[in-house]
């Protein structure tokens, strides 16, 4: 422990508190104009880490300054039953955001589910028309945490454009929206998964390396390239304690800057959450306008 060099480690929670700042000051604009901001979260069944997750976007939604409510449909209940609570939603014009909880039960197709939000009330960028405009450098709603980490990179500097980008995992909530993302901005883009040969083949070469997979310290230090900004976007709650994907005591020893888990990404993924849900409401606002 003693010899981690704090300078190197990427403090998400200041960030997002910035990011958050910013949110609520737009926020306070559409008050002033009559318009509040409103989250609706879906939860379905009783998912304790999933409870705990939307506890953490409320909380957020009351520090930023914008309306949230609590949808908490029993576990049973049908696609077609939520599709319809959807709908309600889309049509209820105090409603600028809602975000479905996932992972949802077996029986519910959760793309089915994604499609059915409206794209304008979608601060978590899953629909289809969001992750289109993102493939096409359109980005406007698209996912949260990768979002999150690009704002990373800008805070600290990291330069992308040229760079070798590794996005370990992919996942449409993580390493596909990532990797567009990176190829947005120009970086030489390679992802890894599940069945990727010879993993640390890529990582190594990673100048800027971005792990989302779900697999408790996957990245060690002989994976890492010296230099290597890494980003860290998983999360493992055992109990012994909660972990990121990377071995972070000893990665940070080959990387010049790293996210920790906790403090890192995570908060990031919410903060964006809420410039997202003013973006909805400034946008809904727009096409009442015209
Ligand atoms: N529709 C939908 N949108 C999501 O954005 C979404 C989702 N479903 N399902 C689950 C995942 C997970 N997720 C996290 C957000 C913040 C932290 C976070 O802030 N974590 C804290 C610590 C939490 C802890 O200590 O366990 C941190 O990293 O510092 C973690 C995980 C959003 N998700």
């Amino acid at each position: 422990m003693s010899d981690i060099d704090t300078s190197k480690i990427i403090d998400g929670k200041a960030v997002a508190a910035k990011v958050e700042a910013e949110a609520s000051a737009a926020a306070q604009k559409l008050k002033d104009n009559g318009i509040t901001p409103k989250l609706v979260t879906v939860l379905v069944g009783d998912n304790p880490a999933s409870q705990m997750y939307v506890r953490m976007k409320h909380k957020a939604c009351e520090r930023v300054g914008i309306a949230a409510e609590d949808c908490l449909p029993p576990a049973d209940i049908s696609e077609t039953e939520l599709l319809d609570l959807i709908h309600g939603l889309n049509e209820d014009d105090t409603v600028s955001s809602i975000l479905v909880q996932l992972p949802l039960p077996a029986h519910i197709n959760a793309q089915t589910i994604m499609n059915a939000i409206s794209p304008m009330k979608d601060p978590d960028g899953f629909h289809p028309f969001n992750m289109g405009n993102l493939m096409i450098n359109e980005e406007g709603l698209v996912p949260c945490t990768p979002k999150g980490i690009i704002r990373l990179m800008e805070e600290y500097n990291v330069e992308i454009k040229g760079k070798n980008a590794v996005v370990v995992g992919h996942s449409n909530i993580v390493g596909k929206p990532m990797a567009a993302m990176l190829l947005n901005r120009d970086a030489t883009v390679s992802v890894c998964h599940v069945f990727t040969k010879d993993l640390k083949l890529y990582t190594k070469e990673a100048d800027i390396l971005v792990v989302g997979t779900g697999v408790k310290h996957l990245i060690k230090e002989d994976m890492v390239k010296e230099g290597a900004a890494v980003f860290d976007a998983g999360i493992t709650t055992d109990s012994t304690g909660t972990y990121g994907d990377v071995d972070f005591e000893n990665v940070i020893r080959k990387a010049s800057l790293i996210t920790p888990v906790p403090g890192g990404v995570g908060p990031m993924t919410i903060a964006i959450l809420m410039m997202h849900v003013v973006k909805c409401a400034e946008m809904i606002a727009e096409t009442k306008n015209k």
